[in-house]
C-alpha cells in the first residue's frame, strides 16, 4: 500500500465509524420507542433477536470451516506461484535476496489460526539447569550407543533396533544400507529428534539427561538440502553471534581464558569458508562469486545446493563441533563440488572431529575409518572397507553385505581400487 492509497484509508475509516454509530444509536431509539408504547412487543422483538444471534453464529462456524477448507485448497497453489515467481528473480539476479512479499490479510488469519494450533501440539522437554552440560563440554567427539531403538511416534513400529556400537574421537564412520535401511532415522535418533530408546553417551555424557537445546548445540547436522536464513553469508555463519564470544583467544588460550568479543572476525569467517571449499568453486576475479556479504535469500534459495552445503559445512568448522553428521547430497550436487565437500572433510577439519557420513554413493566413504552397513534398522556390518571386503576370502562367508552392495555398483573396480583392495580377490 503506497502514501496516497494509506491517506484516503485514513480519511474514510472515521466517516464510516460515525455512520456506524449513527445507525446504531436510531436502531436503539426506534426500539426504545417500540418498548415504551407496546410492551408486548419488545418480548418478540426480544426471540427474533437471540434467533438471529444463534443463527448468525451457526453461520459463523460453518463459514469459518469453509474458509478454512478453500485457504487449504489454495495454498498449494499459491505456494507453487510464489515459488516460481522467486525462482524467477533468482535466475535474472543470483547474489540479490528476493524480497519479502507483504502479509496479506486474508492470509494473516489463517496464519494466526495456524500459529495456535502449534502451541497446543505435544512440546518437546524444556530445558533445566540439571541438563545443562559443563562449559568444556563437548571437549571430544566420543560416542557410544548402547541397544538404540527408535520410532517415529511413540506408538509407532521400530525402524531402529537395539544398535550398540562405539565411535573413537576423529574416527570417520560411513553408514551405508539399503533404502530405508535406517541410515537417516539413525542421525535423528542421535539427536533425540525421534522418540528413542536406549543410551548415547557423547564425549562421556548420556545425551538422555542433557538439554536437547543443549545437545542439538554440541552437535552439526548437515543435512542432504541445507537451510540457510535470509540475509547474508556472515550472518549464516553466525547467526547469533554467539561463538565469537567463548572463542578462545590464541594469545591467552595458555592461561586458560577466555576473550569475550561481540563477534567473529571476517578473517576466521573467510578462513571457514575457504577450508569448507567454497573458494576452490569460484574465481576471485569473478564478479558474482559469494562473500561474506553477499545476500541469501529465504531458505537458501538463491545458492546451489553444493553451495549450500559448503556453508553449512564451514558454519561447523566456525562452531568447532566435534561432532559433524553429514548426509550426503545425491543427484542435486555435481561431481566438482561433491569432491571438494569431500576433500574438506578430509584434510581440512581438525583431527579430533568425529564425521558421520550418510552415504549414498559409496565412493564417499570407500576411505573411511569404518563402514556401518545397516539393514532393516540393524547393523549388519561395522569394520573398515577393507576388512569388510576381504571378509570373504578370510571366513569363507559367501556374501557380505557390504561385498554385495560394491559388488553391485556400476564402478565396482574402482570401489575395490579405493579400498586398497584387488579387484581380483572379490571373484
Ligand atoms: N517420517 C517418518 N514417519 C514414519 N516412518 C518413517 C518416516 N521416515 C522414515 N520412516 C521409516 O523408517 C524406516 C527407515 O527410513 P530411513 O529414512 O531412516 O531410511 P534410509 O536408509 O535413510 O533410506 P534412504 O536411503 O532412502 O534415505 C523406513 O521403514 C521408513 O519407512
Amino acid at each position: 500500500m503506497d502514501l496516497k492509497q494509506a491517506n484516503a484509508v485514513d480519511s474514510v475509516i472515521p466517516d464510516l465509524v460515525s455512520n456506524l454509530f449513527a445507525i446504531v444509536a436510531t436502531l436503539i431509539v426506534h426500539f426504545g420507542a417500540i418498548i415504551l408504547l407496546a410492551p408486548r412487543v419488545g418480548i418478540f422483538g426480544l426471540a427474533i433477536f437471540a434467533y438471529g444471534a444463534f443463527i448468525g453464529n451457526v453461520y459463523m462456524k460453518a463459514q469459518m470451516s469453509v474458509k478454512r477448507e478453500l485457504s487449504k485448497a489454495k495454498a498449494p497453489v499459491l505456494a507453487h506461484f510464489g515459488a516460481s515467481i522467486e525462482g524467477l528473480m533468482n535466475g535474472k539476479a543470483a547474489s540479490v535476496p528476493s524480497p519479502q512479499p507483504p502479509l496479506k490479510c486474508s492470509d494473516a488469519g489463517n496464519s494466526l489460526e495456524r500459529i495456535l494450533q502449534y502451541l497446543v501440539i505435544e512440546q518437546e522437554p524444556k530445558s533445566s539447569a540439571k541438563g545443562k552440560p559443563p562449559a568444556h563440554w563437548p571437549s571430544s567427539g566420543a560416542l557410544r550407543v548402547e541397544n538404540l531403538s527408535a520410532s517415529y511416534s511413540s506408538d509407532g513400529p521400530s525402524v531402529l533396533h537395539d544398535l550398540s556400537f562405539a565411535v573413537n574421537p576423529g574416527e570417520r564412520i560411513g553408514v551405508v544400507g539399503r533404502t530405508g535401511s535406517g541410515k537417516s532415522s539413525l542421525t535423528l535418533a542421535l539427536l533425540r529428534l525421534i522418540p528413542t530408546e536406549g543410551k548415547v553417551w557423547y564425549d562421556g555424557l548420556d545425551t538422555g539427561s542433557l538439554n536437547l537445546e543443549n545437545l542439538r548445540e554440541g552437535v552439526t547436522i548437515i543435512p542432504q538440502v541445507p537451510e540457510l536464513l535470509s540475509g547474508t553469508l556472515r550472518r549464516n555463519l553466525d547467526p547469533f553471534d554467539q561463538f565469537g564470544a567463548l572463542r578462545p583467544s590464541r594469545a591467552i588460550v595458555l592461561l586458560n581464558h577466555f576473550v569475550f568479543s561481540p563477534h567473529i572476525d571476517d578473517a576466521t569467517l573467510n578462513a571457514a569458508l575457504r577450508d569448507a571449499g567454497l573458494f576452490a568453486l569460484q574465481s576471485s576475479e569473478d564478479e558474482s562469486r559469494l562473500t561474506l556479504d553477499s545476500g541469501v535469500a529465504r531458505g537458501g534459495s538463491n545458492l546451489s545446493v553444493g553451495q549450500r552445503q559448503i556453508v553449512a559445512l564451514a558454519r561447523a568448522m566456525v562452531r568447532q563441533s566435534k561432532l559433524l553428521i553429514l548426509d550426503e547430497a545425491t543427484s542435486a550436487i555435481d561431481y566438482k563440488t561433491d569432491a571438494i565437500i569431500q576433500e574438506s572433510l578430509r584434510t581440512q577439519l581438525p583431527k579430533d572431529v568425529t564425521v558421520i557420513t550418510v552415504a549414498h554413493r559409496l565412493q564417499t566413504v570407500m576411505d573411511a575409518d569404518r563402514i556401518m552397513v545397516l539393514d532393516a534398522g540393524c547393523i549388519a556390518e561395522f569394520d573398515s572397507p577393507r576388512a569388510l571386503l576381504a571378509t570373504d576370502a578370510n571366513t569363507n562367508v559367501e556374501q557380505g553385505y557390504f561385498r554385495a552392495l560394491v559388488d553391485e555398483s556400476a564402478d565396482r573396480e574402482a570401489l575395490y581400487a579405493a579400498a586398497g583392495v584387488g579387484a581380483a580377490s572379490s571373484s
